[in-house]
């Protein structure tokens, strides 16, 4: 099988650091294009995966066409491939708010089209990929999908219309934890922590503490109970939380990402 991949930036180059730490399929069915050509010299070299000359090679040799590139960049490559594409072809495309019917709309309906919104921990196969189906994918193509995707982390199918939803509580997600570790590392640097010391102690318990519901399947509030002791520390901490109407905040943030992937599609 041979993938492409056009666009090797923040999230098609995680995709691809995700999927050759897999060892899912060799580096030498793997081909990538970038306009940025030192991007791909130096990924080419580090993963020893093949550089295309341009996006019509991609399309035209690859089984699975991985499209990289910004939202507002895809119709412009979509209309440059789309006659190097065959019916057998999948184009899987990752960009926030470009529906199946957009892409369909540009490059056919007979056409195989995969809708994904990843995040960038695939980077360390840790990643959470929802995928969406047009009517043209077979089951064994679906299978060999889910395969791709959960080389590099886990994956979900979703109704598409959860798209703009699943971006706010996922695809987005990786960067509100960061600002949340920040955020808690100039508290401890605050009261007299090291800042290096603090961003490993933290990252390390976000971690453990993602891995407990993972693995407990115990809801969040039963396992924030079990830290949570009377007139302790921690119940100190939350009644700081909830007076500075953190979980009402983190609903906002999520909704206005949900509202801004709607826009994006123009919605
Ligand atoms: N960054 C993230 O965490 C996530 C991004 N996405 C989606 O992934 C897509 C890419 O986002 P990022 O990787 O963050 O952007 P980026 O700007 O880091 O990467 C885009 C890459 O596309 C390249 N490019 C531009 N025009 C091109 C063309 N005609 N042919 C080939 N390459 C071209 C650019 O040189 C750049 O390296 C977007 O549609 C975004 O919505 C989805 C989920 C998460
Ligand atoms: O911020 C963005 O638009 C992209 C899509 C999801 C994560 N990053």
């Amino acid at each position: 099988m041979k993938l492409g991949i056009i666009g090797a930036g923040n999230m098609g180059s995680s995709i691809l650091k995700g999927v050759t730490a897999s060892n899912f399929l060799e580096n030498k069915n793997i081909a990538i294009f970038d306009l940025n050509k030192v991007k791909i010299e130096e990924l080419s070299k580090e993963y020893g995966v093949k550089k295309a000359e341009n996006e019509n090679e991609l399309a035209n040799k690859s089984d699975i066409l991985i499209v990289s590139v910004k939202p507002n960049i895809v119709p412009k490559v979509l209309d440059k491939i789309k006659d190097d594409l065959s019916e057998k072809t999948i184009v899987l495309s990752i960009a926030a708010g470009i529906s199946i019917d957009f892409i369909e709309n540009i490059i056919g309906t007979d056409k195989k089209v995969i809708r994904t919104m990843p995040n960038t921990p695939a980077q360390v196969m840790e990643g959470m990929t929802a995928v969406s189906f047009n009517q043209n994918i077979q089951e064994n193509e679906k299978t060999m999908i889910f395969k791709l995707l959960n080389s590099f982390g886990k994956s979900i199918e979703i109704d598409e219309k959860l798209m703009h939803a699943y971006t706010g509580i996922s695809g987005s997600l990786p960067a509100y934890v960061y600002v949340f570790i920040e955020a808690l590392a100039d508290g401890g640097v605050l009261e007299g922590m090291p800042r290096d010391k603090a961003y490993e102690i933290i990252a390390q318990t976000v971690l453990g503490s993602a891995k407990m519901m993972l693995e407990t399947k115990k809801h969040p509030g039963v396992l924030k109970d079990e830290v949570t002791s009377p007139g302790g520390t921690t119940i100190a901490a939350l009644k700081v939380l909830e007076d500075g109407k953190f979980r009402g905040t983190v609903m906002e943030a999520v909704k206005a990402c949900t509202e801004k992937s709607k826009e994006m599609a123009g919605e």
